[in-house]
């Protein structure tokens, strides 16, 4: 059998060279990039009946060593990566274009069209990208809402079936979802950290960090702290704050405002911010005598030191960071309030 070149089309787009080979029933295929040079060797039925079929092409500009291929029953295509995204005068080194090669009109498209298909290309992606994002943040804001309402609405009922009563087992009842919803919450830190939502990480932080010390290590590990009224007060204050903050939330992710609601997100807290770490206060204070009698999470110290570090050293700190954790996230929501009602104005006008 003799050695014979195939017909080769080829078209390009800023990042990718493709080449279509007319060679039906392909097989042996030997195709590889050496040097910036595009060896192709193949058994099949081209324009001289069966044979042996081989052409190589010295690239314009540097090409990736990887090559794609595809083989159907009439052709085979070739892919190319260019090293740089960029358009190419000519495919070929030599200016002269070898005789075998034509532009592929099924896939050809000037500079222009090939940036325009680029940036339709970007576009699809970064709607897709939008899409996720949104949908994930709606997810989520769906769920703390649902899990804040059930925590809201049950605490009510009870308040009024039951009046006081209701105060001392507030935790029994409510516990596992708060428990649920702020593991959830270490989310609102994480999606400032990726770049999701654009807030600042360190108010999200220390309302998080400032939450689940008292649900987890005040609440939560001291039995004694379990029945008392004070657990009424701080799930109640998060839970009345947090029914319209998820849904304000929720509407943002679907380009959607509405006045009253987005008033009192940015409203709301005025009151309930300081009267919630008021509550966390008093279970802190409350909290030191029993963590001292009961030794829990103390550190032994050695006997010239005395016998140990009582945990309630560590909370008397805790609570003056609680103001001033207080104080940093009035001002961050003082500026986010001026902020949205300054753009709300400008819309208006
Ligand atoms: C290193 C840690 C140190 C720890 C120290 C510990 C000390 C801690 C002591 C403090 C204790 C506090 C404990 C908490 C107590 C209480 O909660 S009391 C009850 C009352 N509480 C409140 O009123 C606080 C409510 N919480 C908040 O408002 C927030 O959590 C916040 C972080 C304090 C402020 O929110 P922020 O996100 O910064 O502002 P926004 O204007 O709402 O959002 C900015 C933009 O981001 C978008 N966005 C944010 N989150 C989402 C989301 N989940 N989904 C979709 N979009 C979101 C939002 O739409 C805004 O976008 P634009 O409108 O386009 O600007």
């Amino acid at each position: 059998m003799q050695t014979l070149t195939p017909h080769v089309y080829w078209a390009q787009r800023h990042g990718d060279i493709y080449l279509r080979v007319e060679l039906s029933d392909a097989k042996n295929l030997d195709i590889c990039v050496q040097d910036n040079t595009l060896q192709f060797k193949a058994q099949g039925h081209g324009a001289k009946g069966d044979n042996d079929y081989e052409f190589s092409l010295d690239f314009l500009e540097p090409v990736k060593p990887e090559v794609s291929h595809r083989s159907t029953q009439r052709l085979v295509n070739v892919t190319v990566r260019k090293q740089e995204q960029r358009w190419w005068d000519r495919l070929t080194l030599q200016e002269r274009k070898p005789l075998f090669l034509a532009p592929d009109f099924d896939r050809w498209l000037d500079e222009s069209d090939a940036e325009m298909e680029l940036q339709a290309k970007v576009v699809r992606v970064s709607f897709a990208y939008l899409g996720l994002k949104k949908g994930y943040l709606f997810m989520y804001n769906l769920v703390q809402f649902l899990g804040f309402s059930w925590i809201f609405v049950n605490m009510t009922v009870r308040l009024f079936i039951l009046g006081q009563d209701s105060f001392y087992d507030t935790f029994h009842t409510i516990a596992d979802m708060m428990y649920f919803c702020q593991m959830m919450a270490v989310a609102e830190v994480i999606n400032p950290l990726v770049g999701l939502v654009k807030t600042g990480v360190f108010p999200a932080m220390i309302q998080v960090v400032g939450r689940n010390v008292i649900l987890f290590v005040i609440f939560g590990s001291l039995e004694e702290m379990q029945n008392k009224a004070v657990v009424f007060f701080v799930f109640y204050l998060w839970s009345t704050i947090e029914i319209f903050r998820y849904p304000f939330y929720m509407l943002a992710c679907i380009d959607t405002d509405w006045k009253l609601l987005t008033w009192l997100r940015y409203s709301i807290w005025m009151p309930l911010y300081p009267l919630g770490v008021l509550a966390e206060a008093i279970a802190v204070i409350q909290s030191l005598p029993i963590f001292d009698e009961t030794r829990l999470y103390s550190i032994p110290l050695p006997t010239v030191l005395g016998s140990s570090f009582s945990f309630s050293f560590t909370l008397k700190i805790y609570l003056v960071l609680m103001f001033l954790g207080l104080f940093i996230n009035f001002r961050h929501l003082f500026r986010q309030r001026r902020r949205r009602m300054r753009s709300r104005k400008r819309k208006m006008n």
